[in-house]
């Protein structure tokens, strides 16, 4: 595929996303005589696995033994396991699994291509309830071996509906440490592309069996185009619970309640909110960094690796670490982590962030949770490498170079008179190649203060040992750091500065450019997944950004205009004549839109228009007791226009009030779960009601609809799914022939009968239901579905019932030689 058919920003995010594996060298002959058909002749090499001034930083460091350095190099290069998790709020988990021990397990045992004794699939014996897998077929097998293609085509289909996450194994870590609870408050920091977002998304649903559970995730990343891909992967979770910011996280806003400012919000004066200031339980810090521990599967980064890396991202990686620290509630718990293996990254950010704090904040010895996780202790003594010189302190740091490296990089934090001690230090241009080339390298070991073993390394009084540094060598995985915070009471007053000033206090925190350019932010170990549906609420603002402040290239413009553009096009099956087109229809872009102080931000606006309102509730006849006044919100503050409604659950309605009252201090990309599609067709707009229920919205509001929702039995149900529209009198069940003639025009919810429920006047579902959003035409049933969920649900299926004998579920795919034709 390669991205081909795909807008120019997918295209972009999918040669980021890929197993950059191969590399095409370029000779001098090639570039100078090559001609367009000479391509297909040049060969692709595998990058080379080495860079010496890696080896040299890592020995020296010792964050391996001597003796075990080797097998560490060796397990380094090799490609990385594919892993995966399944998704615990997904219906069919359990299926899953089973599918997984059962029938994978066996299967793909005879496929082992090496022919040794390891399993081919087996669960992370660390991870709770057998629910992630490693598989000993690597990325690239599974790709290309064809027996092994009916389990990649499992692990595609599953993971593009949100059943699986592809996600490498140790960067599902950082969140099991953070024991997050259905009611706590979560702020994941540096978010995108969204794989720990998405676990801790269900640790928050754990146990809660249909109901909207009380807490909240907050999910933030800087980078726009990221946060899109963090939409789309949470979008598979279906979740009201969630909020996507777009903000610095070391600048993450203060959200408290201001009460000089509530006259300007929509919220009534009257009401209190239910929070004044928004602090978190859990706070996930998982930063930006250089990111060697993903070497296995980002190769490229032998080329580009040098200790400059992660000396540009300490300081940045402290002042996250500290606003997160500063949002967190006393008692709460920290997770701090990175996908490097760089101490200066980990260790030396863990000991200034205790050093600023003193006493109001622990590192949580956290040694006895996942005893089957193979880790090492923090370290307590490291050097620092700067411009091929190693400093063991931050008195031999010459003075040129303290703005960039700072006294926080050392073991004891010490920021040491400036002496006559670091005048023997030479300048960077007495050791370079005199061509002012700064490269970290090997080229000065010559010098005794260079010398490696010269320096005796600064040794850590504070419990560094409790921080975990997992490595690959131990169990086959790629590198990880993570450390455990716990805040015991507030913060000094000196760290509880507002985050702009903080930035302003700390000379240390810009980052040269080129180095976070060097940066590998999105490979912490998870697949970047090529957004495929168009519906990012992201997207309405980002249309608008070559107006903006925000700076956006063009390539997001042209990604987003195709969402809205393929928006209509699922969702208007006819143009509609009565439909007057919107201002963005007349121009080709909309009018400039603000969310609070933030241009080029579709507004949160709570959905109060009544009527529409009580006609959604009246064509499905909703239960009173679900909360749905004041739950609802949109994206556009023109009423007249409204495309999709959101639903939020009570914890997000919450901080959206206090984000509100406070003078919308939070930048927000995406809230809510897509409950309502407006109808724009023929056919739509002569319904009662022109919203229909998404399918996001439908597992939650399934349980609370009364009306215009029906069974049908299995074969009926396989038929819908298998031809997409089925007039009336091809229906198989006579019942269901008259039940779904006789419903009103418009969406309709079909739910897959269990055992004797299809004779039942009313419909009871509960969290076991299959059940599909339809239309209901005049002559006809039409699921609205996308084509990869009928595929999905109709192989779920085939599987259920493959045990019982139920011969009406063909797999997935087949056709039954049922006379029914397809219609289009
Ligand atoms: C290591 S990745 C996060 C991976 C993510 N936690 C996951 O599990 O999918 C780091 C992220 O930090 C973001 N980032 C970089 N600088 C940032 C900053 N100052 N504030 C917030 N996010 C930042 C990058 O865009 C990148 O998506």
């Amino acid at each position: 595929m390669g991205g081909k058919g795909r807008s120019r920003t997918q295209r972009k995010h999918f040669r980021q996303g890929r197993e950059n594996v191969w590399k095409r060298p370029k000779t001098s002959d090639e570039s100078a005589n090559a001609t367009p058909g000479d391509a297909n002749k040049t060969h692709w090499e595998p990058f080379a696995t080495q860079n010496p001034a890696f080896d040299e930083y890592y020995k020296e460091q010792e964050i391996v033994s001597t003796e075990e350095w080797d097998s560490f190099i060796e397990y380094i290069r090799k490609p990385l396991p594919a892993a995966f998790r399944i998704n615990s709020s997904s219906q069919f988990y359990v299926d899953i699994r089973t599918q997984l021990e059962n029938d994978f397990s066996k299967s793909l045992q005879a496929e082992d291509t090496n022919g040794c004794e390891v399993e081919a699939i087996k669960p992370l014996p660390w991870y709770p309830d057998n629910l992630a897998w490693q598989s000993n077929f690597s990325r690239n097998q599974l790709r290309k071996n064809q027996t092994l293609e009916k389990f990649h085509e499992f692990l595609k289909l599953e993971n593009e509906v949100g059943n699986i996450t592809r996600q490498e194994a140790v960067s599902m870590v950082p969140p099991l440490f953070l024991d997050v609870r259905p009611d706590h408050f979560v702020l994941d920091m540096c978010a995108a592309p969204g794989s720990k977002t998405f676990q801790l998304l269900e640790m928050i649903y754990k146990l809660s069996e249909g109901n909207l559970p009380s807490g909240m995730v907050i999910a933030n990343d800087l980078d726009v185009q990221r946060c899109n891909l963090l939409i789309h992967q949470t979008k598979r979770m279906c979740t009201a619970n969630l909020i996507v910011t777009n903000h610095e996280a070391q600048n993450f806003p203060s959200c408290h309640l201001d009460r000089n400012r509530s006259g300007d919000s929509q919220i009534e004066t009257t009401n209190e909110p239910d929070i004044s200031q928004l602090l978190f339980d859990r706070v996930l810090c998982d930063v930006p960094c250089s990111g060697d521990g993903t070497l296995r599967k980002a190769p490229d980064i032998w080329r580009t690796w040098n200790a400059g890396n992660g000396n540009g991202l300490h300081c940045l990686q402290i002042q996250i670490a500290m606003r997160g620290l500063a949002l967190l509630k006393v008692g709460g718990r920290m997770v701090y982590s990175t996908c490097s293996m760089n101490p200066v990254e980990n260790e030396a950010v863990v000991a200034e962030i205790l050093r600023r704090c003193g006493g109001t904040i622990e590192l949580m010895d956290v040694s006895t949770l996942l005893p089957q996780l193979v880790r090492r202790p923090g370290l307590k003594k490291w050097k620092i490498r700067d411009k091929g010189l190693w400093l063991a302190s931050y008195k031999d740091v010459p003075n040129y170079r303290r703005s960039v490296i700072t006294s926080s990089m050392f073991p004891s934090g010490k920021s040491y008179e400036e002496t006559s001690e670091n005048s023997h230090i030479k300048s960077t241009e007495e050791f370079s190649n005199g061509n002012g080339d700064t490269e970290d390298g090997l080229q000065s070991t010559d010098d005794p203060v260079a010398s490696t073993k010269s320096l005796e390394a600064e040794v850590s009084d504070l419990p560094l040992d409790r921080c975990m540094r997992i490595v690959p060598h131990d169990q086959n995985s790629g590198a990880f750091f993570v450390a455990v915070f716990h805040k015991l009471s507030s913060l000094p007053v000196s760290e509880k500065k507002h985050p702009s000033l903080a930035k302003k206090m700390d000379s240390s925190s810009s980052q040269p450019q080129e180095l976070m350019n060097e940066v590998k932010e999105d490979s912490n170990g998870d697949d970047i997944v090529i957004p495929g549906e168009k519906d990012d609420q992201i997207s309405e603002a980002n249309l608008h950004a070559d107006t903006l402040e925000n700076v956006m290239d063009e390539a997001s413009l042209d990604v987003n205009q195709d969402k809205i553009h393929k928006e209509n096009e699922e969702v208007d099956t006819e143009p509609s004549p009565n439909v007057k087109p919107g201002p963005e229809m007349v121009t080709g872009k909309r009018k400039l839109q603000i969310q609070g102080r933030w241009r080029g931000v579709d507004p949160v606006i709570f959905y109060k228009d009544d009527a529409v309102v009580g006609r959604i509730m009246e064509f499905y006849g909703i239960k009173e007791a679900f909360p749905f006044k004041g739950h609802l919100i949109t994206r556009n503050d023109d009423m007249n226009h409204v495309k999709r409604i959101y639903y939020i659950s009570d914890s997000v309605k919450k901080v959206l009030e206090l984000n509100l009252l406070g003078g919308q201090q939070l930048k927000i990309a995406s809230v809510g779960l897509k409950m309502f599609e407006r109808q724009t067709s023929k056919d739509g707009i002569s319904s009662n009601c022109i919203f229909r229920i998404s399918s996001e919205g439908l597992p939650l509001i399934l349980p609370h609809i009364t009306k215009q929702i029906i069974y049908a039995s299995a074969v009926d149900f396989k038929h819908l799914l298998q031809y997409k529209s089925i007039k009336f009198p091809d229906f198989v069940d006579p019942e269901f022939r008259e039940k779904a003639s006789n419903l009103m025009l418009g969406c309709c919810v079909v739910v897959l009968s269990k055992e004797g429920s299809v004779s039942s006047d009313s419909v009871q579902t509960d969290t076991t239901s299959i059940a599909i959003g339809c239309w209901k035409g005049r002559s006809n049933v039409s699921v609205m579905v996308t084509a990869i969920d009928c595929q999905q649900l109709l192989q779920r299926l085939s599987v259920l019932h493959s045990g019982e004998g139920d011969s009406s579920i063909p797999e997935a795919g087949k056709d039954d030689g049922s006379e029914i034709k397809e219609v289009n």
